[in-house]
Order: structure tokens, then C-alpha cells, then sequence
């Protein structure tokens, strides 16, 4: 199959790589002119505008988007629109907002599937998990894509109509936001607790073995042993925010009530004030482990 490919970034380009890796042929564009050389040299074939990038599609074009959610896909969709057609498929494979991506899928010429995406960066190796809403004969024709760029047949499912991809992806996130403040509480006392502890050691004796061991208890892991037991200059402020705040509004809206999610959410922003709490120090660490995002630090 051939893949456009549009956002080259820490994601996109590890879609490039696992699409050609299973034996596919990707067209790549990206507005930065470095990253499209890196997708060149990963054996994507290079596209120096939209025009261009459309021009090097066959008919029935199937597209993946993804650059940074909001006004990149909108500008992105905007540009694509002319070329598209009920034949074509365009996924959005970014940390859309559900809402965004129904008002796209009705506006849109292609078929449009909204694909909510976990892994980060790790997915390199490992594949992402693919959470998939919109029209069954889409997902279907781009079943070979997901098979590659996922961790497999099992790493990837329609969830349903347009908009529920992005829906279960937020949730997925507020759920991550949860897990990072218990996980950050509970070091954080056992930081300022009445032992001397090696905060390394306890996170490796829980992943192995114990009832809370996770992928993110692997990452606190590696962020002590990365920048010792006090987390070094790790600063309390965590960045991000969105996905969360979405989850908690359709919360609000549906009456189901998130107090994790929302604490979670909450101590975001109150870390905006810089007041040294240990557990925010360790989201923010861990925002890199898993998302590559950068690490604010203490002078
Ligand atoms: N980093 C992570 O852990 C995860 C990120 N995501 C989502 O995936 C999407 C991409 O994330 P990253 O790869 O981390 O971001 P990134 O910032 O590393 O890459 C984004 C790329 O999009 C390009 N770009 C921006 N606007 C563009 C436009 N109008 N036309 C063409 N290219 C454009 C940028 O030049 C950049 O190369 C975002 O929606 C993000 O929220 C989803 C899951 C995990
Ligand atoms: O989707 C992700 C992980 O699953 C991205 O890393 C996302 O950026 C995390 O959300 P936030 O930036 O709000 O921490």
C-alpha cells in the first residue's frame, strides 16, 4: 500500500519507519525541511509541498496526519481538501479533541478516521496501541497500516462512529494523568518519609512482581536511576494540560464524577506556582519518559 504521510516529527517519523518496515511505500511532508530528509533517509519518498505530496499519491489516496493537534490539522485539512475525494481515506493519528474531529469528519471530501495513538517515542520498537473511530470500510482498507504501525493485529480497534478514537484516547490520557499523581504521591512520601531510601531500588522491586507494576512505574524507575533518588534538577511544573482538561469537562457534562482525574489535573496547574512538591517533580520526569517532552529544570 501506499501511505502519505503528513507531521514528521517524534511520532510521524516512527510511522514512516514501521509503515516501510512492513513492506509499504510512504510520501512524506513535513513544513520543517530536516525532518523530511530524515523520512528521505528512512526510505520515504520526499515531498517538498502539499502540491507536491499530492501529486506523488495514486488515486484513492490514503493519508495520515500527524502533526500537533488544532490549528495544524485544520490549516493541514484546508490544503488537502481540493485534492480529496469520497474515495480517499485521511486519518489523524494526533491528540485531537473529539468535538474537532466530528466537525472534521462531516466537513471533510475523504473518509476520516480519528486515531487516538499511545506509546510515544517507545513505540519505535515496540508499536503503538491504535484506538480507531469512523467508517468500517476505512479502518478495514487501512488494516495493513495499523497491523504495521501498531504492535500488531491486537494493538489496534474500531472503537465506532467518528469522534470515538479521539474520545477513548482522551480518556486514556486523563487515566494517565491519575496514574502519574498516585505513583507521585506515593514517592513523594516515601521521599519525605522517616527512612533513607533508595527510590530506584523501590520502584525496581514493585516492577517485579508486585500488584502495581506498570509500564509508568518502569519509567519512575528509570527517571531515579536517570537523575537520582532526590530527581536532581527535575523541577516541579509539569507541562501539558489539554487532554486532561477535556476529560474533566466531558465529565462535567456527562455528571460522572473523575475526583482522580480532576486532583491530577488540578495539581498541573497549581505546579504553574513553583512550590517544590516531589510527586509534580515526578510527572514532569515522567512526561519525558514516555512523550520525549521536554523536562523543565531548577536553576
Ligand atoms: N509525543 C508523544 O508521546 C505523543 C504524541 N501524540 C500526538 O501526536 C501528534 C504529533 O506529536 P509529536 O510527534 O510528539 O510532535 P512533534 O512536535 O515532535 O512533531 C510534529 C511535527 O509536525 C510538523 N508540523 C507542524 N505543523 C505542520 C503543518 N501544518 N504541516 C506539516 N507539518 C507540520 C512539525 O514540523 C513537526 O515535525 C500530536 O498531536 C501529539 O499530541 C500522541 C501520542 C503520544
Ligand atoms: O498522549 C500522550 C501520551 O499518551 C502525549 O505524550 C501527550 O502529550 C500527553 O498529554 P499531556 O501533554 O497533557 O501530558
Amino acid at each position: 500500500m501506499q501511505l502519505g504521510l503528513i507531521g514528521l516529527g517524534r511520532m510521524g517519523q516512527i510511522v514512516v519507519e514501521r509503515t516501510i518496515a512492513a513492506g509499504h511505500e510512504v510520501v512524506a511532508f513535513d513544513l520543517d525541511e530536516d525532518a523530511v530528509a530524515a523520512a528521505a533517509e528512512a526510505g520515504a519518498d520526499p515531498a517538498d509541498s502539499i502540491d507536491d505530496f499530492v501529486d506523488q499519491l495514486a488515486d484513492d489516496k490514503r493519508i495520515w496526519l500527524m502533526v500537533p493537534a488544532g490549528e495544524a490539522v485544520d490549516v493541514t485539512l484546508e490544503e488537502l481538501t481540493p485534492h480529496l475525494d469520497g474515495d480517499d481515506i485521511v486519518v489523524d493519528g494526533g491528540n485531537s479533541s473529539f468535538e474537532d474531529s466530528v466537525r472534521r469528519a462531516e466537513s471533510c471530501p475523504a473518509a476520516y478516521l480519528d486515531c487516538g495513538t499511545s506509546g510515544g517515542p517507545a513505540g519505535a520498537e515496540l508499536g503503538f496501541s491504535l484506538m480507531v473511530g469512523g467508517p468500517q470500510w476505512a479502518y478495514d482498507e487501512l488494516e495493513p497500516v495499523f497491523d504495521a504501525v501498531a504492535t500488531g493485529p491486537d494493538g489496534h480497534e474500531r472503537m465506532g462512529a467518528a469522534g470515538s478514537g479521539h474520545y477513548v484516547k482522551m480518556v486514556h490520557n486523563g487515566v494517565e494523568y491519575a496514574l502519574m499523581q498516585t505513583y507521585g504521591e506515593g514517592f513523594e512520601l516515601l521521599h519525605e518519609g522517616r527512612y533513607d531510601l533508595d527510590l530506584e531500588n523501590v520502584a525496581s522491586v514493585w516492577n517485579n512482581g508486585a500488584v502495581i507494576r506498570s509500564w509508568l512505574l518502569e519509567l519512575c524507575e528509570e527517571a531515579f536511576r536517570e537523575e537520582g533518588s532526590d530527581l536532581g534538577t527535575v523541577a516541579d511544573r509539569i507541562e501539558g494540560g489539554s487532554t486532561g482538561t477535556w476529560t474533566v469537562q466531558e465529565s462535567l457534562e456527562q455528571e460522572v464524577p473523575l475526583p482522580l482525574i480532576y486532583t491530577a489535573l488540578s495539581e498541573r496547574f497549581g505546579s504553574r506556582a513553583d512550590d517544590g512538591r516531589f510527586s509534580r517533580r515526578l510527572a514532569n520526569r515522567l512526561r519525558y519518559g514516555f512523550g520525549r517532552h521536554e523536562v523543565p529544570r531548577r536553576e
